[in-house]
């Protein structure tokens, strides 16, 4: 399977990493210092199953790529997107699938409508990945999940020859009959985490251990899943129960990849995944006043971080 990866980040970095290692004819859509960065010293991935890889890889910017792909891997940042659409844009050919593995749901929409309803599929990811200031990418943690699907529900072989390609190459890949379910689902998950842990600037656990810090998050997953529910994707009482265990663990070191971006001094994905929510909450009538402060929040470090970068 020929695959074009744009970005070699966390995401990108890793999954690519792994679908080399499962025999995939891939190459990264990279800028031009990513690409200088990996033409130097390779793709270095440090993952706690399977150690640390240094491989070679082809590396391409915008104007060397060439039609032919069978699916393009999208793993940018949401701010990112409308770019990332222009620099996909001559890889794609009548025959090419787009699995886009961005957190949020907006994105599925925009690149509908930019490549057409067939070529997109949905894909969540659960990782907890980082890519270190020297370039290498870094799994902090054992996930590696990647789930994919058709929109419209339906199994077919693009799904599951590449899911197939992925679990080779040790991702844990399954292929979702609803990754319309799935996407919101991890919004929920990924709303409450961000949230939480970008507002109160700390792990799931430190947050537990605070006076008044289970009744919050329970009240902020409760919230978000009901705007879920509003938005036509009620979450099954089992996929619930699953990330209410997240939040339940006062030994929990989870931070959101949003917090490590923030504390990095980076741009955070606040519209797609924070934005979303509160706009979610106030389209079902459900109280806002906790997205409107999370928002807030994430607000002023934008605003704080555009000020200190100077005109
Ligand atoms: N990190 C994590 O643990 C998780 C992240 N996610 C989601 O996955 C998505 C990607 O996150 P993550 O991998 O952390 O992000 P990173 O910032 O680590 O990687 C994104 C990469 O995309 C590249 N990129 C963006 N636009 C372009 C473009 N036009 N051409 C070429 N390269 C481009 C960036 O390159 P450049 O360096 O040039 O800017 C960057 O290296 C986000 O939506 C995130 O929320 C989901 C699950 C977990
Ligand atoms: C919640 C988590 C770690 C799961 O993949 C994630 O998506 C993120 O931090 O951005």
């Amino acid at each position: 399977m020929r695959i074009l990866v744009l970005g070699a980040g966390a995401l990108g970095g890793y999954y690519g990493s792994r679908l080399l290692e499962a025999g995939a004819d891939l190459a990264f859509l990279v800028r031009a210092r990513r690409q200088e960065q990996l033409r130097r010293n390779g793709l270095v991935v440090h993952c706690p199953v399977f150690g640390t890889t240094q491989r070679a890889v082809t590396a391409l910017q915008a104007q060397e790529v060439q039609p032919g792909w069978d699916l393009v891997l999208l793993t940018c940042k949401a701010y990112d997107l409308q770019d990332a659409i222009a620099a996909i844009r001559p890889a794609i050919g009548p025959e090419t699938a787009i699995l886009p593995v961005l957190n949020g749901i907006a994105h599925v929409a925009r690149l509908r409508e930019a490549f057409g309803e067939a070529a997109v599929l949905g894909g969540v990811a659960r990782i907890a990945a980082t890519l270190t200031p020297e370039g290498e990418v870094r799994n902090l943690g054992q996930w590696r999940t990647l789930t994919v699907g058709e929109l419209n529900g339906r199994i077919t072989p693009r799904v599951t020859d590449f899911v197939a390609l992925a679990a080779k190459g040790g991702i844990q890949a399954e292929a979702a009959p609803d990754i319309r379910g799935a996407l919101w689902a991890k919004l929920v998950m990924l709303g409450t985490l961000a949230g939480a842990t970008v507002l109160m600037r700390g792990t799931v656990g430190q947050i537990l251990r605070a006076p008044g810090g289970p009744g919050f998050l329970r009240s902020l997953l409760e919230r978000n899943a009901a705007i879920a529910a509003h938005h036509g994707a009620p979450l099954a009482p089992k996929v619930l129960e699953t990330i209410q265990d997240i939040f339940a663990d006062p030994a929990s070191k989870l931070t959101a990849s949003m917090l490590r971006d923030l504390e990095g001094g980076g741009r955070i994905e606040s519209d797609a995944i924070l934005g979303e929510l509160l706009e979610g909450a106030r389209r079902a009538g459900i109280d806002p006043a906790l997205h409107e402060l999370i928002m807030l929040h994430a607000r002023t470090y934008e605003q704080r971080r555009a000020e200190e970068a100077g005109p």
